[in-house]
């Protein structure tokens, strides 16, 4: 028997983040407590050197990302010459390939090249997505500021103005909660990648591309395209029922791990919500929770982490096209963690498939085809 979609297979181990009982942990830490107290850079320090920093040791690691945000003149000069319409997830795609370019050592996969071009991948993936933004609306990208934090650093560059306090929280949080998450389907391809020994950019380049569909990492962008066309509070529930009854998905609902809700979600909602008091315009958050109650009413399915990501990011100005990228500006830092750990133990990834299609089929000269 095969799990179509590999579903409840155990691919391979990991050290990095787990899913037990519907319970999240990075390296065993609960993500309510990482969500409610750490700074993106500790899970960062977490992820990939196996513990919370010392304060001396988080230091460091701030003054590094700081240090290795501004992108290679090179890749500021391909990014000018990308499409104005490109979609955003395909400008990140390329720029992340083309980023290796820049390497001294582009093939290396041992650990101490391996860490410093990971490193630089979580310092760059941001610049980039605040480049390309600014880049398509036709304004000059603003140059990475230093000695701020990675939430602060990606909201200034990509509106030019300092962000407030309760946007760099809610930016932290979700850089906090979208870092790692087991084998999601783009931190697989990314080990995939990985484990066939290509270079870590390679592998990151395979995690974006595996990101992009509706299905994982889109689903933010595609549940703020859906409130948009609902468009108001009283449109939630008809809208619903019309696509179930038409066996249609409802984006950002349900999952394959969590049956019982994701633990990211609450923190999502409560920060939506949080800004949405503040916006004068509260309706999407509103209509968020309509659409919730009204999917657990009738389908018994939760929202998943890119549900009320979506209103967090349209409350931070992110535009729906842009939703998926700034998702890879945390996840950035989970994938090239399990690219380290692949490195680390590496044996080639190459599951058999259940053969389906016709058996010994006569060979047929190609003029008595019809
Ligand atoms: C960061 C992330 O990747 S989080 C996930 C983001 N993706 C989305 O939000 C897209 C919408 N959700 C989905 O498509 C799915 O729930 C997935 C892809 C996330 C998980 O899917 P799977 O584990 O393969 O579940 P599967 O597709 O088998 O669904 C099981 C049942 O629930 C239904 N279902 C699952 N999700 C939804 C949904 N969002 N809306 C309506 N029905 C749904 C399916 O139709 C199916 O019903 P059936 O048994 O009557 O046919
Ligand atoms: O684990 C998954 O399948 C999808 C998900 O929630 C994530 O990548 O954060």
């Amino acid at each position: 028997m095969t799990a179509r979609g590999l579903e409840g297979v155990v691919a391979g181990t990991t050290q990095l983040s787990s899913i037990i009982d519907g319970v999240l942990t990075y390296r065993g830490i609960n993500i309510d407590d990482l969500a409610e107290h750490a700074s993106y850079e500790e899970v960062v320090h977490l992820l990939f050197f196996g513990r919370l920093p010392t304060r001396a040791e988080l230091d460091d690691l701030r003054r590094q990302l700081s240090a290795l945000r501004p992108l290679p003149e090179g890749l500021m000069t391909l990014l000018r010459t990308v499409p104005r319409d490109a979609v955003p997830m395909d400008t990140l795609r390329t720029a992340v390939s083309a980023l290796g370019f820049y390497e001294e050592h582009p093939n290396d996969t041992s650990r101490e090249v391996s860490v410093e071009k990971a490193l630089r991948l979580v310092a760059q993936v941001p610049t980039i997505v605040a480049a390309l933004e600014r880049l398509r609306r036709g304004q000059e990208p603003v140059p990475p500021p230093e000695g701020t934090d990675t939430a602060h650093a990606f909201l200034l560059m990509l509106k030019g103005t300092a962000p407030d306090e309760v946007e760099v929280d809610a930016m932290n949080k979700i850089l906090v909660l979208h870092a790692d998450h087991e084998f999601n389907a783009s931190t697989f391809a990314a080990r995939v990648t990985a484990a066939t020994l290509a270079d870590m950019h390679a592998a990151v380049t395979a995690a974006v591309a595996a990101l992009k569909g509706p299905l994982h990492g889109g689903a933010n962008a595609a549940v703020m395209a859906a409130l948009q066309e609902i468009g108001d509070l009283d449109g939630v529930e008809p809208y619903v029922l019309e696509k179930l009854a038409r066996k249609e998905r409802i984006m950002g609902f349900g999952h394959r791990v969590y049956k019982q809700g994701d633990p990211r979600a609450k923190w999502l909602r409560e920060m939506s919500r949080r800004l949405a008091e503040r916006s004068g315009e509260p309706k999407w958050y509103e209509m968020s929770v309509r659409m919730d109650e009204v999917m657990q009413r009738e389908k018994g399915l939760f929202p998943n982490v890119d549900f009320y990501a979506a209103t967090v990011y349209h409350y931070l100005g992110i535009p729906k096209d842009l939703m998926t990228p700034v998702f890879a500006t945390s996840r950035i830092s989970g994938w090239t963690a399990h690219i380290l750990e692949q490195y680390g133990d590496n044996r080639l990834i190459r599951p058999r498939a259940d053969y389906t299609g016709p058996t010994s089929q006569a060979w047929v000269p190609i003029d008595q085809r019809g």
